[in-house]
């Protein structure tokens, strides 16, 4: 196992760093303190070529340039706010609007936007990058301060599993992180190969906004029946896309698998575990205009050229009373995990 840490290249004056984890298996992982962006997940093929798994750009400015959030960490809070605007203890509080009025993925200084401290740990079966920050309501203009670690670790079953933990100062806070990865587990600039299950039997109605209405629609008899392995592109055709928050079957806090997304051609295969009750999936269907990922050599991304499985708890949550506890008391730490385990038949 390895760990290899870098200069990624400058940006706004910040010295940015890239960090290699690999295991004993051929694969690795590596990471952008900018961001605490999720960079690479290589993969090696039968020729020992390695392949990366997810959507990635040459520079941090290219992150930026578009509203894809591409393989970035999301926090505060991940999704919409409707307006910016809840009610914690007792006290209503007016978020910074992003989009349409709401406030989307922590707002423009969420956890996408610093540049995060590093330090690595390397363990008998895996290797890890953590990434801190101390976030101060003056940074994001959520109400109370929150010290974060986002800690990646690789390990020798293929599986990398991504720990966000915040520990709130003395007043209460929201916390609702996901990691905003891009997959793409073929050759091609499209997901015509590619299968998805999710163990979801319910999806969010959203309004025009994509602002959840507070109703749970059944997925039966409609395209977003993912319980049985479904062609993802299939089913984006049927739906025009999808933008959509999936409720995951049985309240649990505990970690279990939520979806599997699986590639024909390479027998490649990533399921998704999570603590939280909702998988967001985002399939990209617009055009992107200026996107160009590395992979594409220089061309232009395709609409649907990959989809984002963003785990956490369902979207604005401080809003709607049933849709889970996203609430961090004062000096309290709490953590959530996503893990993605990689197999290959
Ligand atoms: O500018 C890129 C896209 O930004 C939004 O897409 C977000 C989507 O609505 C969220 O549910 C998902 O979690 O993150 C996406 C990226 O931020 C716009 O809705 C979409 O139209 C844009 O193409």
């Amino acid at each position: 196992m390895e760990i290899i840490t870098q200069k990624f290249e400058k940006y706004q004056d910040q010295e940015i760093k890239k960090v290699t984890l690999k295991n004993d298996c051929g694969v690795a992982i590596s990471c952008l303190s900018m961001g605490a962006t999720w960079y690479e997940f290589l993969v090696p093929d039968k020729d020992g070529n390695k392949h990366n798994l997810i959507m990635n750009f040459a520079h941090c400015a290219d992150y930026y340039s578009n509203g894809l959030c591409c393989c970035q960490s999301i926090g505060r809070v991940a999704g919409r706010i409707k307006k910016g605007h809840f009610k914690l203890n007792q006290q209503e509080v007016q978020l910074l609007p992003n989009e349409n009025g709401n406030t989307l993925h922590g707002g423009n200084h969420g956890f996408r936007f610093l540049n995060w401290k590093i330090t690595t740990q390397k363990e008998h079966n895996s290797v890890s990058v953590i990434f801190s920050n101390k976030i101060s309501e003056k940074i994001d203009g959520f109400p109370g301060d929150l010290d974060v670690e986002i800690k990646y670790t690789l390990n020798n079953q293929n599986q990398v599993m991504i720990l966000y933990t915040a520990k709130s100062g003395s007043k209460l806070t929201l916390f609702n992180p996901t990691c905003h990865a891009y997959f793409n587990l073929s050759d091609q600039p499209n997901l015509a190969s590619h299968k998805l299950k999710i163990n979801s039997t319910q999806y969010l109605e959203l309004d025009t906004e994509l602002i959840p209405t507070g109703n749970m629609l059944a997925v039966e008899n409609t395209p977003y029946d993912f319980r049985d392995f479904q062609n993802l592109e299939s089913a984006i055709s049927k739906n025009n896309g999808f933008d959509d928050a999936f409720v995951i079957d049985g309240a649990s806090t505990n970690l279990r698998p939520v979806a599997v997304l699986s590639e024909q051609t390479s027998g490649r295969a990533i399921t998704i575990s999570s603590d939280s009750n909702c998988l967001v999936v985002y399939t990209m269907s617009q055009n992107q205009p200026g996107v160009k990922f590395i992979r594409d050599g220089g061309k232009f991304a395709q609409p649907s050229e990959a989809v984002a499985l963003e785990a956490q708890t369902l979207p604005d949550a401080i809003n709607n009373d049933d849709f889970g506890n996203i609430v961090l008391p004062a000096n309290t730490t709490k953590s959530h995990e996503i893990v993605f385990t990689f197999t290959q038949k």
